[in-house]
């Protein structure tokens, strides 16, 4: 059944007398995913870095998998369900994909279960850890890459590696920021059928520019301009909108 994972009611965030975020107001439900797109300079990097904890609110409230997170560090967050993928800014490129993607389970580990783990790494989370690793990077498709070093692997399945590497932490909400950012068609079809599958156990918060993909995944479209919300609602709503193809999509949606 479909719940609110994560509910962010009236953000700002102020850089002296720029509000990037302005009053922007989000709920992410599970089996959803909800778009957020924007012209350059729209706030959307914003919205996502003060939804992770990354930088701090200026007001508003973010509730979490029933918890209300406003102001808790980013690792908290994290461990409360968060999950975020960065622009491959996160991977260790001379390092292995599955090093990569065991370390990031590793982060989920709880410290106590670290300080009883022997030389060689073996500990009660240690199966644990391999496990979750496992999943995620069958899960992410990249179960004939582990050997790869992730320097050499491509484009896209590096993009696919940063989502195997959120999902380590086994997040229940997934801020995907431009995912498809610089892909092929090829590459661009195999991440829209990705998200097709993560979202049905996830609450998925998409930050693209590619609107082919965007129409293609969004149940829910935010639009932001200047910081605010200039429309919110279905697909069919936002392409109707004449305030939305003025601002942003123009003549082709
Ligand atoms: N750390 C910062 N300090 C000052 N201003 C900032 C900072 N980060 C973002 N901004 C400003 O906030 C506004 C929104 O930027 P943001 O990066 O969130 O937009 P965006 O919609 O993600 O853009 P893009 O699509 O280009 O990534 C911009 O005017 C930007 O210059």
């Amino acid at each position: 059944m479909s719940e609110v994972l994560l509910s962010a009611k009236n953000l700002t965030k102020r850089y002296g007398g720029l509000a990037a975020v302005n009053n922007v107001s989000v709920d992410l439900w599970t089996g959803r995913v909800h778009a957020v797109i924007g012209p350059n300079g729209a706030g959307k990097s914003s919205l996502t870095n003060v939804l992770t904890g990354d930088v701090p609110l200026s007001s508003g409230t973010v509730t979490l998998c029933g918890k209300d997170v406003t102001g808790w560090s980013p690792e908290k967050i994290a461990r409360q369900g968060m999950g975020r993928s960065y622009q491959k800014t996160n991977i260790f490129l001379p390092f292995t994909v599955w090093e990569n993607v065991r370390l990031a389970s590793q982060s989920r580990t709880p410290q106590a279960a670290r300080w009883f783990s022997d030389t060689r790494g073996n500990s009660a989370g240690f199966s644990v850890t391999t496990e979750r690793a496992t999943r995620a990077i069958e899960l992410a498709g990249l179960q004939h890459r582990t050997t790869a070093i992730a320097g050499t692997i491509s484009h896209g399945e590096q993009r696919q590696l940063e989502i195997a590497m959120s999902l380590a932490t086994e997040p229940r909400v997934l801020l995907l920021d431009e995912p498809l950012a610089g892909m092929g068609v090829a590459e661009a079809e195999r991440m829209v059928e990705l998200l097709l599958k993560l979202k049905k156990d996830h609450a998925i918060m998409l930050v693209e520019h590619d609107m082919d993909a965007v129409f293609a995944l969004a149940d829910q479209l935010t639009v932001m301009v200047d910081g605010q919300v200039i429309a919110s609602g279905t697909p069919a709503e936002i392409r109707a909108d004449a305030n939305v193809q003025a601002a942003y999509l123009g003549e082709e949606h």
